[in-house]
């Protein structure tokens, strides 16, 4: 069986600590001149600084470890002190989840993590054996693209199969635990790969995909800090605790822990209440389309789902309900509405698809002038009202 969650080296500052007693002890004998200790002094000096320079960069630029949580940085690499700079983030073994990423640093809201290209899509929908349409693909790629695709993780191989033998199946068990969707495809990216999964208002980076680049992007929904995993969300995370728990168990192979499925009973079913009153009107507000409720109670229905979203603290998709609503005011021709949603689908939208996305530029279009929207006036006038 491959190591699908190969192991990092540990890291470690102990042998460093250790040298730097050593060297501080040698303390020259008090016969030498002035001149002498003068010198002696400044080398000591120096290797001090060397070695607590070392120390820096091998506990990741955080002189104090304080703000890495220790769990998770057992078996860890820490980047070294230029990676710092690059990226926000590292492959960490995560205490009964295998591999996931940790901040290397703080990371703002709306921050892009990853840019990434497929290794390689498969349509949502084949004829053809899922196992052999993987495995012939797997079989196209570079050896190096090869390794990285087997040593990322799976679940839910069948009993029955010998993975050193049945290869085409393991890379469609590979291929299940961590394809994500490309459009009208779904595709491999081994980087993003490695987020695990929160729910609800645990989740903290978001994946998008841009056809026209053909590129998979993953912005940081909200401010993240050192040293905490950055998660995704697998699938919809607005299902009460029990069904979204049975799903990940089923599909992913595990029982998720996150700090939201993790809540005390009272404060679970205080949340699966607001995420069902969130549900119900996101319900009520689609309604609007086939002419159910007025434009107002559209609009009524938009600020009760970011009302709740606040007190939940669950972010995403603020962009597109934005956006819809900017449609609602549109329809109905509320210019200063129109303008306002516009702006405040823009800003999300920023958040999670990246401020140069082909949404924040249509967003900032229409909050400039709100009739040039598609749908300008194609209802009755009504005043609906802004965020
Ligand atoms: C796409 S992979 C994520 C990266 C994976 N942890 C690895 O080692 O490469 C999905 C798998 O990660 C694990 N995983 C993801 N989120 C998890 C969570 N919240 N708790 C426990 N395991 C999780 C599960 O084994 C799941 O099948």
């Amino acid at each position: 069986m491959p190591d699908a969650r190969r192991r990092r080296t540990k890291a470690t500052v102990k042998p460093q600590v250790e040298n730097q007693q050593e060297n501080s002890s040698s303390a020259p004998p008090a016969s030498h001149s002035l001149l002498m200790r003068y010198v002696a002094l400044i080398m000591v000096s120096m290797i001090g600084l060397v070695l607590w320079l070392l120390f820096i960069q091998r506990s990741g630029g955080d002189s104090g470890f304080g703000s890495f949580k220790l769990g998770a940085l057992r078996g860890a690499k820490a980047p070294a002190r230029d990676d710092m700079h690059k990226s926000p983030f590292f492959v960490a073994d995560i205490p009964g989840k295998g591999m996931g990423l940790l901040a290397s640093r703080k990371i703002k809201q709306g921050e892009l993590l990853v840019r990434e290209m497929p290794l390689f899509v498969v349509p949502r929908e084949t004829t053809s054996s899922p196992s052999e349409l993987v495995g012939g693909l797997v079989a196209q790629l570079s050896k190096k693209e090869q390794e990285a695709f087997f040593n990322l993780s799976y679940v839910n191989f069948p009993n029955h199969l010998d993975p050193d033998r049945d290869r085409n199946e393991v890379a469609l068990a590979i291929f299940q635990t961590n394809a994500v969707g490309a459009g009208d495809n779904v595709g491999i990216f081994p980087r993003m790969a490695r987020l695990n999964h929160g729910c609800s208002s645990a989740f903290n980076a978001v994946y998008s995909w841009r056809e026209k680049e053909r590129a998979l992007y993953v912005y940081a929904l909200r401010s993240i800090n050192q040293g905490e995993e950055l998660l995704t969300s697998y699938g919809n995370a607005r299902q009460p605790r029990r069904e979204r728990r049975a799903r990940l168990a089923e599909h992913y192979g595990f029982e998720c822990q996150c700090r939201v499925c993790s809540m005390a009973e009272e404060e679970s079913q205080a949340s699966d209440r607001r995420l069902e009153a969130i549900n119900g009107a996101y319900e009520r507000f689609a309604s609007w389309g086939q002419g159910h409720i007025s434009g107002t109670d559209a609009i009524a229905q938009v600020r009760k789902i970011w009302r709740l979203e606040d007190e939940e603290g669950y972010w995403s998709e603020r962009g597109s309900l934005a956006a819809d609503a900017t449609l609602v005011a549109a329809s109905h021709s509320d210019v200063l509405a129109t303008q306002q949603w516009a702006e405040l689908a823009a800003e999300w939208y920023a958040y999670e698809l990246g401020g140069d996305s082909e949404q924040v530029a249509a967003m900032r279009a229409v909050a400039a002038d709100g009739t040039r929207h598609a749908r300008w006036k194609s209802r009755g006038g009504l005043v609906v009202g802004g965020p």
